[in-house]
């Protein structure tokens, strides 16, 4: 697929949505670059959810753009939608499907052929530590590990881009640490470029980008190693972005 060099895997330019008179986004920019993890960092309500589901093409297009690699969802959805994956914040694997068979499924969905999927799902499987676990039904697996098939699903056709909206809801304290490395080491492996929804400060690792999203805005943008470096902590500069009245936005780089 042709691509425009060094676009952004993700870029959100003047970005506003609106549920009725409740405003979600309002005039919200930010890029997601090729390879690494972008946390995109709010309090409940910030507008984490709408951002993910207007990428995901699932709300009407609203004002301003979005680009998936350089492919325009409003002109392009098809070229945007193929170069990304999205786990979202509620399960949707078959509990009465084997963990293999929930991932043909989705395979065949995405026209994949039969031989390539399997390979695939070798793949996904054993980077996600997951090879073991491929003929036992997803109900006899624990939350993290269904997370964790939910990934390797939404990898198989090896997108540019994984969306993950609040991917650790609901799991306990170990078993979301194991969930943010094995989704880091993902990004260091092969340039996946991932956009991690949390209200959680300790799942940003330190060689994240951050987008704070706080009351439908962007309030900073920057690597968490220089919010650290501005606000003493990554703690501090969320307190300090998230309060009211807003501080002045702070540059991306
Ligand atoms: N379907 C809807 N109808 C009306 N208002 C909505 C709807 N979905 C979200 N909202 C409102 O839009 C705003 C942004 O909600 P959104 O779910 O995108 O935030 P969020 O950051 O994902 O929050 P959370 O962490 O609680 O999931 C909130 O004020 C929310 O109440």
């Amino acid at each position: 697929m042709t691509e425009p060099a060094a676009a952004a895997a993700l870029a959100v330019r003047s970005l506003s949505f609106a549920y009725g008179p409740r405003v979600a986004l309002d005039d919200v920019s930010f890029r997601v670059p090729a390879g690494g993890v972008t946390a995109l960092l709010g309090p409940n309500g910030a507008g984490k959810s709408t951002l993910l589901t207007l990428t995901a093409g699932l709300l009407r297009p609203p004002p301003g753009s979005l680009t998936v690699l350089g492919h325009d969802m409003a002109t392009a959805p098809r070229k945007a939608l193929a170069r990304m994956g999205i786990v979202f914040q509620q399960p949707t694997l078959d509990l009465d499907l084997t963990v293999a068979q929930n991932l043909r499924v989705f395979a065949a969905l995405h026209g994949l052929p039969r031989r390539r999927t399997e390979a695939r799902m070798a793949e996904e499987l054993d980077r996600l530590d997951l090879t073991a676990r491929a003929g036992e039904k997803v109900r006899a697996l624990n939350g993290g590990h269904r997370r964790r098939v939910e990934i390797a699903r939404a990898l198989l056709h090896r997108p540019a881009l994984l969306l993950l909206d609040e991917p650790t809801v609901g799991l306990d304290v170990p078993t979301r640490a194991a969930l943010v490395a094995h989704v880091h080491a993902l990004a260091l492996d092969d340039g996946l470029a991932v956009l991690w929804t949390t209200h959680l400060i300790d799942e940003v690792a330190a060689g994240d980008r951050v987008v704070v999203l706080h009351k439908a805005k962007v309030r900073a943008e920057a690597p968490a190693a220089t919010l650290v470096a501005d606000h003493g902590s990554l703690a501090n500069a969320f307190a300090a972005l998230t309060a009211d009245p807003p501080p002045v936005q702070e540059a991306a780089q």
